[in-house]
Order: structure tokens, then sequence, then C-alpha cells
């Protein structure tokens, strides 16, 4: 068999125990560039997911009770052998992604930078020591795993979100029910496989995929879950965070966002549409970071528009495994759905289409990388998440303007501003409402740094030590060592 052949059929992890499709139903898996069907998933039962909940649970005595030291030599193996393995998952992860294989490999090498962080970092999950109110007496915080987390990620970043979820909580010593997207399992199915490799013992990884909605309620309204963790947009964040508050759960939430880009006049032009290009096409647009509405300001709105342009119409569009290809497809017909109407309402509210503008080809999921110009500040791209490769630009003249139109929508992941001007790059990074600010560069998300949403873009923090405290709850101990 080929090495890098895509599986046929598809697996569950339950309680240490592989199961493939026998006795269940499935789902399609499809190539995005191709539209073919690859692969067959198992959607799991209610049984598969009771078991994988006891599991998790009869797992966290001993894997909570092991050293940080030794958890974390259990994550340093996993990331030793995803890294043995990459170019097998990277070629996974492009066929049902659609991602170009030299993304894919850059996103493999974020999967170990989460895994190495987050095994060290738990070493030092320190508490700490109070002054004592009395003689003989020890008053302290310690740092304990919160107990069996559900983890939900999405397509965009499969194997990279689920990661960063799974290391952390597994660091924290938490154990996982893992449910990844179905669009994109096949990495995913190999990311876990390493973790039990590298010796995390039966149970305290289980992977499930099937019905969303169904595995997600039951997960949250079982006893056995302490913390829920989700990635994806804001109605299925507010759903879920809805559920999770019924059992009084905590949660973290990494939502939608709509990140604008102010472009000041006094910038290097050619410097600046460069950076917007390569972070704006980046995974076809499907980041949450993702630079999605610029407003330029006067002086150089028409050259900037129109070196964007140029560097948007120079991007090679194809399918990921070919060499040359920049861009490849969005990852499903509803992307490609949502990029098509986006553009034809701007058209239709006054918004000129400099380039792109629709679907390339027949086959695949391709979608032209597009730039809009002249988008009027009540366009509904302006409000909606586009998720996809259309840039609409929004001219002002004013920095307060500018500033009054990035924060007027109710997403607040990410922002970025462009100039030379100290004192504009201050009062941007004052008065945006973004979690996530760049100044003159683009950054993907860091695992040292935590990123978090204000508004409706989420709850609570992944990376940092922030993203490992979010699997942790903080205990006070007041012990007294001679009765008084
Ligand atoms: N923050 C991020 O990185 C992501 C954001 N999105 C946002 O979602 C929008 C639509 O993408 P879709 O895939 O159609 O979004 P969606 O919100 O329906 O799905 C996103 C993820 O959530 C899962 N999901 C959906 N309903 C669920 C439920 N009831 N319980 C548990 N999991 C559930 C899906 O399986 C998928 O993996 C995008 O336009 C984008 O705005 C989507 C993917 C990633
Ligand atoms: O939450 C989704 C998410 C967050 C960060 C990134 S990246 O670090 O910019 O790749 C991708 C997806």
């Amino acid at each position: 068999m080929n090495d890098n052949a895509y599986p046929s059929s598809l697996e569950l992890l339950v309680a240490g125990q592989w199961r493939g499709l026998a006795g269940r139903d499935s789902l399609p898996v499809v190539n995005p560039a191709t539209q073919q069907e690859i692969g067959r998933l198992p959607v799991a039962t209610d049984a598969d997911i009771d078991e994988a909940l006891a599991a998790a649970q009869a797992a966290f005595e001993s894997w909570s009770r092991t050293s940080a030291w030794q958890r974390a030599a259990v994550l340093h193996q996993a990331a030793r052998l995803i890294d043995a393995r990459r170019d097998r998952i990277a070629h996974l992860l492009t066929l049902e992604n659609g991602k170009p294989l030299a993304d894919a490999q850059g996103e493999i090498d974020r999967v170990l930078e989460a895994l190495q962080y987050c095994a060290e970092e738990a070493k030092r999950a320190y508490g700490r020591i109070l002054p004592p109110r009395a003689p003989l007496l020890v008053q302290s915080t310690v740092k304990r795993a919160i107990g069996p987390v559900a983890a939900l990620v999405p397509w965009n970043f499969p194997v990279f979100l689920a990661a960063r979820k799974v290391a952390a909580a597994l660091a924290a010593g938490c154990t996982v029910v893992l449910k990844p997207a179905e669009e994109t399992p096949a990495a995913c199915v190999e990311l876990v496989r390493a973790f039990v490799d590298a010796g995390v013992p039966p149970g305290a990884l289980n992977l499930l995929y099937g019905v969303p909605a169904r595995i997600s309620q039951r997960l949250i309204a079982s006893p056995v879950i302490r913390k829920i963790s989700f990635t994806g947009s804001v109605p299925v964040g507010r759903l879920l965070a809805t559920q999770a508050a019924q059992h009084l759960k905590p949660c973290t939430m990494e939502l939608g966002g709509h990140a604008p880009v102010i472009v000041f006049d006094d910038v290097d032009v050619d410097k600046a549409a460069r950076a917007c290009a390569a972070f704006k096409f980046r995974n076809a647009g499907q980041v949450c970071l993702s630079p999605s509405r610029f407003y330029v300001q006067s002086g150089v709105q028409e050259a900037f528009t129109r070196r964007l342009t140029e560097l948007a119409k120079a991007l090679r569009v194809g399918d990921g495994l070919l060499p040359d290809t920049q861009m490849g497809p969005l990852q499903n017909a509803r992307r490609l759905e949502a990029a098509s109407r986006l553009v034809e309402q701007a058209h239709g509210e006054g918004a000129r289409v400099e380039t792109g503008g629709g679907r390339l080809g027949r086959q695949g999921f391709f979608f032209a990388p597009t730039v809009l110009s002249q988008v009027p500040a009540s366009a509904r791209i302006l409000a909606e998440e586009p998720f996809c490769p259309v840039a609409p630009i929004v001219g002002f003249d004013t920095f307060d303007e500018a500033i009054a139109q990035a924060n007027a929508t109710e997403f607040g992941l990410a922002a970025y501003a462009f100039t030379q001007r100290l004192d504009r790059a201050a009062e941007f990074t004052e008065r945006i409402e973004a979690g996530w600010i760049g100044v003159n560069s683009f950054t993907p998300s860091l695992s040292d740094a935590p990123i978090g949403g204000m508004k409706d873009s989420g709850l609570g923090y992944e990376g940092g030590p922030e993203g490992l405290d979010a699997y942790m709850h903080i205990r006070f101990i007041s012990q007294a060592n001679a009765l008084a």
C-alpha cells in the first residue's frame, strides 16, 4: 500500500480500542480539490459515547496523579513520533482539507511546538504559599487537573487545533474525549495514534466522530465531563456555552473573528499590501485571525487597492498536492456558497470587484482570490464573518472614523494596523476591541501566547500558561501542623 494513501475506512478510539465501520453508520470524507469521496468515517453510537465517557473517568484517577514530569515525557515522545510521521500526516491533511502541502507541513511544526510547550509548562504549574494566619499553620494553593474534558475541534487547522487542546489538557493531568470535525478526520486519527503509541494510557484520550450535535449534547450533559473546550462559529459556541451553563460547567470558546486592518496614509504601501495579501489568503481565508475588513486612509486607498489586487491576481490557486500551489480550495461546499453569496451581495450593495469574485473551475471548491473596493459601511460582508479569500476595502479619512468602524461589529478576536507613527500605533492598541493585536505585523497564534476573543469572539484563553490554567482547578489548603 502507498504509505500516503488515504485510509478507505477510518476509526474511532474508545477506551484504548480502535473501532471501525462494522455495525456503525458511516459518513463520506471528500477531497475538496476534486470533490471525490476518499474515505468513510464511522459514526459513533450512543454506546461508543458512553463507553468513551466511562473510560475517560476511569483513566482520570491515575493520569491526574501521574507526575507532571512523567506526563511531559509522554508528550515529548508523541511529538517525536509525529515528527517521524510528518510526511504522511501532512499528506492526509492536504487531501482532506485542501491546504498546500507546505502549509500542512507548517501546521505539523506548530503541533510539535504545542506539545513541547505544554509538556514543559505543566512542570511549572506552581501553587502559592500564603503568609500563615497563625504559627504552625501552612496555608497554600495548589493547581489540580479539573477532570475529564470534552474537546470539539473544527476543520480549518484540524491537527493543530486538536493538538493544542489535547496537549494542554493531558499535560495538566486531564483526560479527554476529542471530537474533531467530520470533514477532516484522518490527520487527527494519526495525531491520536501518536499519543497512544507514545504511552498515553487507555481511556485517557478518546476519539469520536459522528453527528456533532448529538455527541456534544451527550458529552456536555454527562456528569463525567468537567470542562468543555470548543473552536468554531459563534452560533454553535453560543449553543454549547448555554448547554454548559445549564450544568454549571466551565468552557473555553474560541469563536469567530472578523479582524479589521487599518492602513494609515504614512505606510510603505507595497510592504503593507504584501503583508496583508500573505495573511489574508493564507488557508484560503479560512482562519479566525484572518484580516477580513480593510479600512484604508484616503491618501493611500487607490495605491493600496491596486497593489493588493495585483498580489491577489498573481496567486497560484490549485490542488494543494501540486508543488506550485499557493492557495488551495475552500474546505467545503458551505464555504463556497457563502463566498459567492457575500461577493454578490456586496456587488449589489455598490462594491466594485477588482479581481476574482467567483468560483474557479467546475471541479473542486476553488474560489478566486478576491478584492472588493468602494465597499459601503453598511455592506453585509462587513458584518458577517467571511471565512473565505475575499478582501473588502473601505476608505476612511480620520483616526476616529476608522476606530469606530473597526469596533462596529460583535466580533473582538483580532485586529491589525499599519502605521509608522508611534502615536497612532499606541492609540490603536489602546482603543481597539480585540484580544490579538498586530501593529505592522501579522502573527499566527503562538504556543506561549494566550489567544482569547473579546465580545462574541470567545470565552477564556488557549495558549500560554493561561491555556494550561484553563484545565486546572485552584484549591486552597489550610494545614495546621499542631492542634491548638
Ligand atoms: N474559529 C474557527 O477557527 C472556526 C470558525 N468557523 C466559523 O464557522 C462558520 C461556518 O463553518 P461551519 O463548519 O459551517 O461551522 P459550524 O459552526 O457549523 O462548524 C464548526 C465546527 O463545529 C462543529 N459543530 C457544529 N455544530 C456542532 C454542535 N452542535 N456541537 C458540536 N460541534 C458542532 C462542526 O462539526 C465543525 O467542526 C465559518 O464561517 C466560521 O465563521 C468554522 C471553523 C473554524
Ligand atoms: O481558533 C482558530 C484558530 C486560531 C489560530 C489559528 S493560527 O494560529 O492563526 O493558525 C488558526 C485557527
